[in-house]
């Protein structure tokens, strides 16, 4: 598959207010990685959710996996939903189950034996550098352990393209570069990256990724705004 999305003059209104976003027109090749920037209210978000299956689109065609999203019956999109890891800023970790558990609600949301659990979450604390702090509680986790426990519960289903919204948001820079890194990595083995981010120093440590910016909830390069981030002066 070429492209893994695909989006045709989508427009989003929520309820009866203006549009959110409008004529967005866009294809992510299978295996690249994307930033999504924008200022603040251009519709990162709401480009996400209907990248992620959260929410659908007042209009416009949107096609996932050469799949079209929009008329999709509902009974599959959890089918769908679990070919796509979603990272957020605030992490969204479930605070009384350890890191190990939080990594591991996916797969026992989809019915996996715990026999067949235990070896993918060491496996994932060991690749986002976490082996030691398995039974912690998220409360007791700094922002960035909290954001590699998310990375790795988003990832550990092996989904095709990873979503994530400001993942960066709540750690320090350092941080932020580690994150980057991981995301850099898993894109490697092939997943799709959908990075959004306010930070335009993030935006220069993936040399080969593409840049889509949304102005008011337009992508002003019809063809999809792939445009290299700026270069280090
Ligand atoms: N559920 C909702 N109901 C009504 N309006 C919404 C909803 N979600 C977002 N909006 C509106 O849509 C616009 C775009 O919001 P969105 O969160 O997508 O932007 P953003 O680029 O991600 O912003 P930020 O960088 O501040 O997170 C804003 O005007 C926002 O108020």
């Amino acid at each position: 598959m070429a492209n893994i999305v695909q989006f045709e003059n989508v427009g989003l209104r929520y309820g009866t207010g203006p549009e959110t976003l409008s004529d967005v027109s866009f294809t992510l090749a299978t295996g690249a990685f994307y930033f999504l920037t924008g200022a603040s209210g251009a519709g990162k978000t709401s480009l996400l959710k209907l990248l992620y299956l959260a929410q659908r689109p007042t209009r416009g065609i949107i096609r996932l996996f050469g799949e079209d999203a929009v008329t999709m019956p509902r009974d599959r999109l959890p089918g769908f939903r679990r070919r796509i890891g979603v990272v957020f800023q605030d992490f969204r970790l479930i605070p009384h189950l350890s890191a190990a558990d939080n990594i591991a609600l996916p797969l026992r949301v989809s019915g996996v034996s715990e026999a067949e659990i235990e070896a993918p979450v060491r496996e994932m604390l060991a690749w986002v550098g976490l082996r030691d702090r398995a039974d912690a509680k998220p409360p007791t986790l700094s922002g960035g352990e909290q954001q590699r426990i998310a990375i790795a519960r988003a990832v550990i289903t092996r989904p095709e393209m990873l979503v994530a919204d400001e993942p960066t948001g709540n750690v320090d820079p350092d941080m932020a570069d580690r994150l980057l890194h991981l995301f850099e990595s898993l894109n490697r083995l092939g997943t799709t990256v959908v990075v959004a981010t306010h930070d335009f120093q993030l935006l220069q440590r993936i040399p080969g990724a593409h840049m889509m910016r949304l102005d008011a909830g337009r992508l002003p390069d019809p063809t999809g705004s792939l445009r290299h981030p700026p270069r280090k002066p």
